[in-house]
Formats: C-alpha cells, sequence, structure tokens
C-alpha cells in the first residue's frame, strides 16, 4: 500500500492506532488516510470490530476522525480490513441516508461486512467492473473491467435495510461489482467470492472523497503482480491500469488544497 501511494507521488506515513492513542502524531497535517486490510486485533468479536472499538471508545481519537471527514481537503481509502472498519464507522453507506457526507466518525452503521456464503477464506484473482460513481479515486476508470486480488473471509456486504442499498444504487455509490467471465454483475459463486448483493465490491460517499473496497488494488499496481491478463495487454501495457486510483487521489489533492 505504501509503495502504490508513493508511486503516484504521496509522502506515506506508517501510523498505527498506538500513535494515535497517545497522540504521538495526529490526523490534522493529512490530506488522506489508508485503511489498510489485515486483522486488526486479530479479528476478535468479528473483522475490524476491535480497530472500530479503538476509535469509536477513545474521545480524542474519535473527536479526530470527526474532524478529518468533516474536512473537505481529506479523502480515505479502506481496504479489505479497512472496509470493514469503514462500516462499522458509519463512513460509507449510513443508516442516516442524510448523513452521507457526516461530519463525524460514528454515523450510524448502515452496512456489515458478514462472512462469505462459502463459510471459508477466499484468497484469489477475481474480475471486477468499475461503474460510474463520484469516487474521486476511480476517476476516469468506468467501464473497465480488470483482475484484482482478493482475500478475506467477511465480504458480504448485508445492509441494514433495503432503502439504504437502494439510496447505494440510485446515487452510484457501488463503484466496483464482481462480474462474471462475460462482463455481467454476478452474485454467484465463485465468480463472486462472498456473496454480496448487487456484485457490491466497494462502496463510496456521496461527494466521492470515501472509498471503501474488499478487493486489493494495492496487490495489483504493478504488472508482474498480475496472475493473468489478456495476451494483447502483456505485449502492451507498461503500467498497471490500478496505478491510476492512487495517481488520481494525488492529483484531487493538488486540485483541492484549502
Ligand atoms: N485481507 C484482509 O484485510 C482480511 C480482512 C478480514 N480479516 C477478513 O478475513 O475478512
Amino acid at each position: 500500500m505504501i509503495s502504490s501511494f508513493y508511486m503516484a507521488g504521496f509522502e506515506v506515513w506508517d501510523v498505527n492506532m498506538q500513535d494515535l492513542c497517545t497522540a504521538k502524531v495526529t490526523l490534522d497535517h493529512f490530506r488522506g488516510v489508508v485503511f489498510v486490510g489485515g486483522f486488526s486485533y486479530a479479528d476478535v468479536c468479528g473483522s475490524a470490530k476491535g480497530w472500530a472499538a479503538a476509535v469509536l471508545f477513545n474521545q480524542t481519537v474519535r473527536a479526530q476522525f470527526d474532524a478529518f471527514r468533516a474536512r473537505h481537503d481529506t479523502f480515505s481509502l479502506g481496504v479489505c480490513n479497512g472496509c470493514q472498519l469503514m462500516g462499522l464507522l458509519g463512513w460509507i453507506a449510513p443508516a442516516d441516508i442524510q448523513d452521507q457526507d457526516g461530519d463525524c466518525a460514528s454515523a450510524q452503521q448502515g452496512v456489515f461486512l458478514t462472512h462469505n456464503n462459502s463459510e471459508r477464506f477466499e484468497s484469489r484473482f477475481v474480475s471486477v467492473q468499475i461503474q460510474s460513481s463520484p469516487a474521486i479515486m476511480l476517476k476516469g476508470m468506468d467501464c473497465s473491467t480488470l483482475g484484482v486480488w482478493v482475500a478475506h473471509g467477511e465480504g458480504n456486504m448485508k445492509f441494514l435495510n433495503d432503502e439504504i442499498l437502494q439510496n447505494v444504487l440510485k446515487n452510484n455509490l457501488a463503484p466496483i461489482r464482481y462480474v462474471d467471465d462475460i462482463g455481467d454483475v454476478t452474485t454467484q459463486y465463485p465468480l463472486n467470492p462472498n456473496g454480496s448483493p448487487n456484485g457490491i465490491a466497494a462502496l463510496c460517499s456521496r461527494d466521492g472523497r470515501h472509498l471503501a473496497m474488499m478487493p486489493h488494488p494495492e496487490r495489483c499496481t504493478l504488472v508482474w503482480q498480475w496472475p493473468w491478463m489478456p495476451n494483447e495487454w502483456r505485449k502492451t501495457l507498461k503500467v498497471s491500469p490500478w496505478l491510476r486510483m492512487f495517481q488520481n487521489a494525488c492529483v484531487w489533492c493538488l486540485e483541492n488544497q484549502s
């Protein structure tokens, strides 16, 4: 993840929750925050639950997250465990639809990342399609069908109610979808690794600044990291199409200075 942002032109800092809890680092000086994948707090009681609790039950950290989300010159990316965290914080698909571009860290949770239908950890390369959306990191990438790595056990997006899902679909807030071999959105296993409705692999905020996704684009920002691609691409592609996401974030930061 660090090298993907670094390649796109960012100065990247590796900050952990201990740094934030002890006020060694604050989010105030950063333009972007990236919640990376993994098994935070060993995923005790469920994926990212400990991580979310560390934010929500620490007044100082929570206030920092609130302030970061409220600023209009910031962006965030959550991948996998980070996507699960953003769901728990309500930064994506909040239960109160009005709070889509909300001002606090702790909007009410409207989407739950539950166990894959297969009841196993799915770690493999899948196909996704990028659809048009407000997501700033995906600008100019819509209509692409790309391969991407997934590696998760809890990627099945369950919405608190149908109104939240319909709002997501109506406002194009589900910008990345699992697709089958002919490019149609799918809920079918194994093409859709978890069973998410409408093939949803990612969610973004209405203003496009916050993006949470289960697949790992940072694991395929170099061409050799793709286990498969069409032969014509292999011959001509010098740079992985996923690098564009990170470059988009950099351009957005330069164009949106406060
Ligand atoms: N790669 C990851 O971030 C894994 C996320 C989470 N621990 C899961 O299994 O669902």
